[in-house]
């Protein structure tokens, strides 16, 4: 029996995010800049030879079926009488708070099953399965931080020096659809080359409409705003700011008042599933 697999499933930030047009379907062409990171879920996932798929942990209250986890493995193509797997998550990533944790969890998963039901699938074809399932999945499933176009799934791989973040998360929530419908949005900013992003031309087109309408996110910039160029992820809510060091990442995190929450992770290029994965095929 093949043993169990235990991995750490990554969020991501959005270093900045640009949306350049609407598509006739409603969605939008942005570009945007994915950074790993070094902090994020935990899970485990125990093959069983009868074909069942179960899912307990922290699931939010989401049902069962609904969980990214679970349509994951349902949308891969495995022998339903032999392919089956017990997974148990453990959730630190907030849900929407733009940290991409259930595009995460949903990657992580077709990249163990790939491995543990050895279906043999490509990069690629997990990529195009993901894409299904959320606009960030196939980041993830890549597993390096990457220049992202089109909708988000045209990826580059892009090596970003070393930073650490202080991520501060707003108690509010902001919907990811809701905030892409909304009348007031920027739709129409010019797309960039990579080095403009790394000679600091680039912001993140939500953050003004998104600090209006939720003030907890504009109190949560405003703190962060002293440490630097404070910024949100994806929709939002939450908002992060860089550091050279862990250090002066932590002694910001110490200094933010309360009742604000955060934590301070690593930025890192590759993500730490696929190198488990590696580690678990010797
Ligand atoms: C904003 C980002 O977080 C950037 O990383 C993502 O593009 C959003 O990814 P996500 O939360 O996984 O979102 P999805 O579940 O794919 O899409 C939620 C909703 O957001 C809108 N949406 C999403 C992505 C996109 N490029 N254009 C859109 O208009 C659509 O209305 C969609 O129904
Ligand atoms: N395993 C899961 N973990 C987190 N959210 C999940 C999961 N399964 C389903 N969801 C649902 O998916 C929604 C989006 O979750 P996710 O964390 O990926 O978005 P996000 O943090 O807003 O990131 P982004 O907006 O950058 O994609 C949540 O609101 C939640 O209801």
């Amino acid at each position: 029996m093949t043993p169990a697999l235990s991995l750490l499933s990554p969020a991501k930030l959005n270093l900045f995010l640009h949306i350049t047009g609407r598509r006739a379907d409603g969605y939008h062409e942005l570009q945007t800049l994915f950074q790993l990171l070094d902090w994020g879920d935990s899970m485990r996932f125990t093959p069983n030879n009868g074909g069942e798929i179960t899912l307990s942990g922290d699931t939010m209250g989401i049902p069962v079926e609904e969980n990214l986890i679970t349509r994951a493995a349902r949308a891969l193509p495995r022998n339903q009488e032999k392919h089956g797997v017990d997974i148990r998550v453990q959730k630190r990533i907030p849900a929407g708070g733009g940290l991409g944790g259930g595009s995460s969890n949903a990657a992580t998963t077709l990249l163990a099953l790939n491995q543990l039901w050895q279906l043999g699938l490509s990069s690629m074809q997990l990529q195009e399965i993901g894409a299904q399932l959320g606009a960030d999945v196939p980041v993830f499933v890549g597993g390096q931080s990457a220049w992202a176009e089109g909708t988000g799934e045209v990826l580059t791989p892009v090596v970003i020096p070393e930073s650490w973040y202080l991520v501060v998360t707003p108690d509010c929530h902001v919907g990811t659809a809701e905030i892409f419908s909304h009348q007031q949005l920027t739709r129409d900013t010019s797309p960039i080359k990579i080095a403009a992003f790394f000679e600091g031309h680039s912001r993140n087109d939500f953050q003004t409409l998104v600090r209006r309408l939720h003030p907890e996110v504009n109190n949560a910039l405003n703190c962060l705003d002293k440490f630097g160029n404070a910024r949100l992820t994806g929709t939002g809510a939450c908002v992060f700011c860089s550091f050279a060091d862990e250090q002066a990442a932590r002694i910001a995190l110490s200094e933010i008042p309360h009742p604000l929450t955060g934590f301070v992770a690593r930025g890192i290029n590759e993500s730490p599933v696929l190198a488990a994965l590696a580690r678990a095929r010797e």
